[in-house]
């Protein structure tokens, strides 16, 4: 067999591969939590989004959840501000909201332009639109941190209406009191509570770091599988750090509420999501159900 044919065959190999996958996912929603150096860089960010594009085209049900932090800061930064975090969360008054608002917007409608551009119909929404995000005022730690939205509610109506007329959502993290101010929400809080709200099959962290490592400093001390109580013991025992703690909490807070697959994958991977989804090899960390089977053994 020549050289050509040999590549030809080893593709279609690579679609057989997929189709269980397909069978599985298929009219499953995926919730998808856009964020980290994936979106700073436009080739990764193209291929993030032809990969969601792909999902939808053979039957998934994306939502793109988007963040924007590190935009935002430059932002901040750029005025002439320091940018500040607690816990992960933004330290967010009123010239900041204002700006993250502006930064998130354009951020949510360059992610339309790209995915129409693609041949699929998008629509971005923040959480403002519709009462999708309604939120109370949040603390870290009991410290007051300004604009800082935590979710009590989500419209997962508006979410059915679109993907039933075929539109990917894509949502950008701001929401709304009680009383109509305008709250940041971290973006990991808020595909967290869309994935449970929406019920969804599978909830994927596209992020800037291969997943969740004992040491950060130390590269084989990345973890494939982690159960829930083990994420919790990281956490206690000072492990995570940073932006991981709210991303480590939404994980354990969407496998405990019905999310059935939670992922933190590296953004910086081309078609992370695809070799996640559709192949047999674990990318990234997986989170667990304390119960469940881990897939790989432990070394
Ligand atoms: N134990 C850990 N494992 C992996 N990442 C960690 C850990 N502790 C702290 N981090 C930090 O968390 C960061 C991921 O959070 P963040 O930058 O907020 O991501 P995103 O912008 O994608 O939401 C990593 O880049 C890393 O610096
Ligand atoms: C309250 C809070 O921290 N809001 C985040 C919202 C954007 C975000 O989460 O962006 P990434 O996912 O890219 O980090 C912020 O202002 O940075």
């Amino acid at each position: 067999m020549n050289k050509d044919m040999q590549k030809y065959l080893d593709k279609a190999e690579v679609l057989i591969e997929a189709l269980p996958y397909i069978q599985r996912f298929n009219r499953k929603i995926i919730v998808v939590k856009y964020g980290g150096s994936a979106m700073v860089d436009e080739h990764l960010k193209e291929q993030v989004i032809k990969d969601v594009t792909l999902l939808k085209l053979v039957g998934f049900k994306p939502i793109i959840v988007h963040g924007g932090g590190k935009e935002i800061s430059r932002w901040v930064g750029k005025v002439g501000m320091e940018p500040e975090f607690v816990n992960g969360l933004r330290v967010t008054d009123e010239a900041t909201m204002e700006l993250a608002e502006m930064v998130l917007g354009k951020v949510n409608k360059s992610l339309v332009q790209l995915v129409e551009s693609l041949g699929v119909r998008a629509i971005g929404i923040s959480g403002k639109d519709g009462g999708l995000l309604a939120v109370d005022k949040k603390y870290a730690d009991g410290e007051d941190i300004g604009f800082v939205g935590e979710i009590k509610k989500v419209n997962a109506d508006i979410l059915y209406d679109l993907l039933e007329k075929d539109f990917l959502p894509i949502i950008c993290p701001v929401g709304l009191d009680d009383s109509f101010n305008t709250y940041n929400i971290n973006a990991d809080d808020a595909a967290c509570a869309i994935a449970r709200a929406m019920r969804a099959e599978k909830l994927a962290f596209l992020t800037d770091i291969e997943g969740v490592y004992k040491d950060p400093h130390d590269p084989e001390a990345l973890i494939s599988e982690l159960k829930v109580s083990e994420a919790r013991g990281l956490m206690n025992e000072g492990y995570i750090g940073g932006g991981m703690l709210p991303k480590l909490h939404n994980c354990i807070d969407a496998i405990e509420h019905g999310v059935s697959r939670v992922h933190i994958l590296d953004g910086r991977i081309p078609h992370c999501l695809l070799l996640e989804i559709f192949t047999n090899r674990g990318i990234g960390t997986a989170i667990l159900n304390d119960s469940e089977e881990r897939f790989f053994t432990e070394n």
